[in-house]
């Protein structure tokens, strides 16, 4: 196997930090359509890890590979490792049901169910089989995922008649109420209002205490102000065909301030993508 350059760099930056998903030589296909080509990442734990890139570099792909989701595509084909707290994420004997209850998604509309706020929150929690008290859980999400004050008068009312930010947070309770260690964003503020937006950012800022955050963004802004460590994702064309790739991983500050590759700077500093 290549050691590559940022795998040593990133080790190098989160060295005390164990890190929760370690990817190796990872490749995707759709088909024939080779999506992403060869990444190494570790995702440390308890940190918020930024994914931001041009349209199309394959950083949902990444994302969604991390808890399965692309099982659910039948073109979908990966090579190389992937392992979560050292398990084989894909190895056979895995169940994905399981996998996505540890690492939980949120999109980036917000898709609260057609149930009442408290039921978003509890029929989850009821599928999983977790014990507990529902009303202690129920409200024990919703102030982990700042909402509890916004809507504790109101658990009966549809989770869908609250606002955007509102819903969006709800996902949130929603996705932490089973328990997961690791959460995954997929440009969760992408239909949300600025102050929304600082609302959501602000609760990453507390969630990484008690989670590892993984979040895809477009937005640069978001990323130096909520990530610890920052994958830049690029496109190159090989065989005529666009395919994604790691160009660069560190710390936040080294990738918006004083990344290695003079691509990374041009996208940070909006001269392409
Ligand atoms: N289900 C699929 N079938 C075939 N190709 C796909 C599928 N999903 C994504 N792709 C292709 O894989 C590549 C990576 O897509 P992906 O959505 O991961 O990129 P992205 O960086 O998240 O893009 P964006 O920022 O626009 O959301 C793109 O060329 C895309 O067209």
């Amino acid at each position: 196997m290549t050691v590559n350059n940022e795998l040593i760099n990133q080790s190098q930056a989160f060295s005390d930090s164990t890190s929760v998903i370690d990817v190796e030589d990872w490749n995707v296909y759709y088909g024939d359509f080779h999506a992403l080509k060869s990444i190494f990442l570790k995702v440390p734990k308890n940190k918020v890890t930024a994914f931001i890139g041009p349209s199309g570099c394959g950083k949902s792909t990444l994302l969604r590979c991390f808890n399965r989701l692309n099982d659910l595509i039948p073109s979908f084909r990966a090579t190389g490792r992937m392992t979560y707290h050292g398990q084989d994420l894909y190895s056979s004997n895995v169940d994905a049901v399981q996998v996505r209850r540890r690492i939980g998604m949120v999109f980036q509309k917000p898709n609260p169910f057609p149930k009442s706020i408290y039921d978003n929150i509890a029929y989850g929690v009821r599928v999983n089989g977790i014990k507990g008290d529902m009303d202690e859980i129920v409200e024990q999400s919703l102030r982990r995922a700042a909402l509890w004050d916004e809507v504790k008068d109101k658990l009966k009312q549809n989770g869908t008649a609250i606002s955007g930010g509102q819903q969006q947070r709800l996902c949130i309770a929603r996705a932490i109420a089973v328990q997961p260690d690791v959460v995954l964003m997929d440009e969760p503020c992408a239909s949300l209002d600025p102050i929304s937006t600082l609302k959501i950012e602000e609760l990453i800022h507390q969630l990484k205490e008690n989670y590892t955050i993984v979040i895809v963004t477009h937005n640069m802004q978001q990323a130096s102000r909520v990530a610890d460590l920052t994958a830049f994702f690029n496109v190159r064309v090989v065989d005529d065909k666009r395919q994604g790739y790691l160009a660069e991983v560190d710390r936040t500050e080294i990738i918006f301030q004083n990344p290695k590759e003079e691509a990374t700077q041009q996208y940070v500093s909006g001269r392409f993508g």
